[in-house]
């Protein structure tokens, strides 16, 4: 049968969206895996899905680039709120609030979990083990804000191959559920920021990353809020205060629709 699909992005990290509110689709990680890539599929970054909710407007399921499915997207939350004019969204990291602004989007995410068994860390990551190359490193910062994010302020993010760099930490026998990994620095405009996404790989923008990396930021006292990220695909500005949902605005661009045939896919 042939299903409507959008494809969008936030920043330059894309996804493919599918609305299953009317008509269910049975998503598996074969199918995610197989529409997300970028020969055999549509391509994007994350697969999304929007199905009926009890608690909120709709819930937006995410699978990454890899087929796993995990917690919570900042750019597809954006992008989801453009589409559907949804007001709230439940996800697999707790409710998401969301209004559009003009030509931007402004979503709230839950407020972060730092303890290490809501990161989740199983112990706290042997600092040794990481990369020289990234020179004199301050402690990483490992937080939750519905999906997991190590966090490394570093002189210049530019200087670091997180293609390298960033499997190995991903991966890392610290992190039970692999981890996103962000390195960032600081500047006079903000905060700049690289993303080795958990399951995705290097993208252009990672929405829970900025905010994953702003609040970090706030709390060491390196920025205040509200606080511009800036990435290759583009800004968001974040705004957080201790106890608070993590407010985010930016751009969600609807590139086309399209329609395909789920079951040539098997
Ligand atoms: N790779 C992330 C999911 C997508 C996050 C990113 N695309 C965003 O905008 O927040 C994870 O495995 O937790």
């Amino acid at each position: 049968m042939t299903r409507q699909f959008h494809k969008m992005h936030g920043l330059g990290n894309d996804f493919v969206i599918l609305d299953g509110r009317e008509q269910s689709i049975a998503m598996t990680t074969t199918l995610a895996k197989t529409l997300a890539d970028r020969h055999l599929g549509i391509g994007c970054d994350q697969l999304i899905l929007i199905e009926p909710s009890m608690i909120a407007d709709v819930k937006m399921r995410i699978w990454n680039h890899d087929g796993g499915e995990v917690q919570s997207c900042g750019n597809a939350s954006r992008c989801v709120v453009a589409l559907t004019g949804a007001k709230t969204l439940e996800t697999g990291g707790g409710i998401v609030e969301g209004s559009s602004q003009g030509s931007e989007v402004e979503v709230s995410l839950p407020p972060p979990h730092f303890a290490w068994d809501e990161v989740p860390l199983t112990y706290p990551m042997d600092t040794a083990k990481l990369p020289l190359a990234w020179g004199p490193l301050e402690h990483p910062m490992a937080l939750s804000v519905g999906n997991p994010h190590l966090i490394f302020f570093v002189p210049d993010e530019t200087k670091i191959d997180l293609e390298a760099q960033g499997p190995s930490i991903e991966h890392d026998p610290a992190f039970p559920e692999r981890i996103n990994v962000n390195v960032a620095s600081i500047h006079e405009d903000g905060i700049h920021l690289h993303t080795w996404e958990r399951g995705a790989g290097l993208t252009l923008a990672c929405g829970t990353g900025a905010c994953a990396t702003a609040v970090a930021a706030i709390v060491q006292k390196k920025a205040t809020s509200p606080v511009k990220v800036h990435m290759r695909g583009g800004a968001l500005t974040i705004s957080w205060a201790q106890g608070e949902p993590i407010r985010m605005r930016g751009g969600a661009t609807l590139v086309f629709k399209g329609e395909i045939e789920l079951e040539q896919f098997g």
